[in-house]
């Protein structure tokens, strides 16, 4: 088997539950692909035994597989299509009715599928952190036009945060201890010059005893290295020289993300009561699916600094979501939504509407005491200030990681 181990990262892999701050593990990555059955038909790809389908998303299908060759782990195995057809189409359709950029950006020039794949994989190679779902191999397959991702797995699954009557099924401290979960990832991967772009409940992970999440799905992920060297310090050098991908800045300006997660900065020219009709035929251009809220969209529009108010569009975006998820978890449904499903009325209200709270917050009924308790040290008025703080449409008066694990730990001591 053509096999080769990242040169750029020469550190030995070797515990699967890395703990915080882990330096980056290897990657193997693998050139060749040899497919076989068992004798009962169940598929090997390499040395991995595929088990169940455990997840399929827009771009490829995620199974439970068994390494054979010594360790016998469980792992998770995806399976992503370089060329996507239908996606292709899909993004053609969304593209049509946009003004043409005299810079072609990486992801037209590789196919949208192909470059979100990659980009994908060159971040988690990057990453090695107890709190994000951590690369193991790649295998190429050009024969066949798939790559494959093995991951660690995660038995727990997808975070489910409400029942069908919209009701929150998980208790106010394991809300609390979820965003304590999602907040060190996110310092993580901010530190590594990461903003991942679409934190919501779907994209994180409950390991199988379900005591702690993990953060996955970088597809639509950024790499800035202007960020990385703000956050470690300009003593660092890039580790990655050999993927240019991460050097490629055009995606940032596009709109990716979920929706109803996006934060005011990204989606500022909605930030205006009196639309033009250009801007209202923008977003109409991309209704959402009623049924598909939401669902992660890449893409559909460029951002243009067009208004000069634009804020810049950093890692706090990640703060807002992780702000949105708090929110579904706490009350479960989701603190902005729009009542006809477009996307024009959604980002009118995110940039120009408050959140409100319900009367209790969990599966374990605390009392919020509304939007702004008049108590101060309930546990409602804490988890209410701690929201407002997250959620915080201007982007200066946002709160950082550092000031959010502060809040966690006076809540926690409380
Ligand atoms: N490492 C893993 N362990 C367990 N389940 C996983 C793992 N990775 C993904 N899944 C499951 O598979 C589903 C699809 O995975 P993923 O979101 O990565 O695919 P995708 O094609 O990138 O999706 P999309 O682009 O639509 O967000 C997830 O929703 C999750 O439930």
């Amino acid at each position: 088997m053509a096999s080769d181990v990242d040169s750029s990262e020469n550190l030995s892999s070797d515990d699967p539950s890395a703990l915080p701050f882990d330096p980056p593990g290897n990657v193997r990555m693998t050139a060749e692909l040899r497919f076989k059955h068992t004798d009962d038909r169940r598929p090997i790809v390499n040395q991995y035994l595929r088990g169940h389908r455990v997840g399929k998303g827009q771009h490829g299908e995620v199974w439970v597989c068994w390494d054979l060759s010594d360790s016998r782990r469980e792992l998770a195995i995806k399976a992503v299509k370089r060329n996507n057809p239908r996606a292709e189409k899909m993004n053609l359709l969304r593209r049509r009715n946009l003004p043409s950029s005299p810079h072609t950006p990486l992801t037209e020039k590789l196919g949208s599928a192909e470059y979100k794949i990659r980009k994908e994989i060159a971040i988690m190679k990057k990453c090695r952190h107890g709190h994000i779902v951590r690369l193991l191999e790649v295998i190429d397959d050009k024969l066949n036009d798939r790559i494959y991702m093995v991951m660690e797995y995660l038995a727990g699954g997808e975070i489910k945060w409400r029942n069908e009557q919209n009701e929150p099924v998980l208790k106010v401290d394991q809300c609390r201890r979820i965003c304590r979960d999602v907040i060190l990832g996110l310092e993580y991967l901010h530190y590594q010059g990461i903003i991942h772009r679409d934190i919501k409940p779907a994209n994180l992970l409950w390991t199988a005893d379900r005591q702690m999440v993990k953060i996955s799905d970088f597809g639509v992920s950024h790499f800035s290295y202007a960020q990385h060297l703000a956050a470690a310090g300009s003593g660092q050098v890039l580790d990655n020289r050999n993927d240019p991908i991460l050097l490629d800045d055009s995606d940032l300006s596009k709109r990716a993300g979920t929706p109803p997660f996006l934060a005011p900065e990204v989606i500022a020219e909605y930030n205006n009561t009196d639309p033009s009709p250009s801007m209202i035929s923008l977003a109409t251009s991309s209704t959402i699916p009623s049924s598909k809220s939401a669902t992660q969209i890449y893409s559909s529009a460029t951002i243009h600094a067009s208004t000069s108010r634009r804020p810049p569009i950093t890692k706090a975006i990640d703060i807002w979501a992780l702000g949105v998820t708090l929110y579904c978890l706490l009350f479960g449904r989701i603190p902005f939504r729009s009542s006809d499903s477009s996307e024009y009325v959604l980002y009118n209200i995110i940039c120009n509407q408050d959140w409100s709270p319900d009367e209790t917050m969990g599966y374990d009924h605390i009392s919020t005491g509304g939007r702004h308790p008049k108590s101060k040290n309930t546990e409602g008025a804490i988890v209410m200030n701690f929201l407002d703080r997250l959620l915080q449409k201007d982007v200066n008066k946002r709160i950082t990681l550092d000031e959010a694990k502060v809040c966690l730990i006076l809540y926690a001591a409380e």
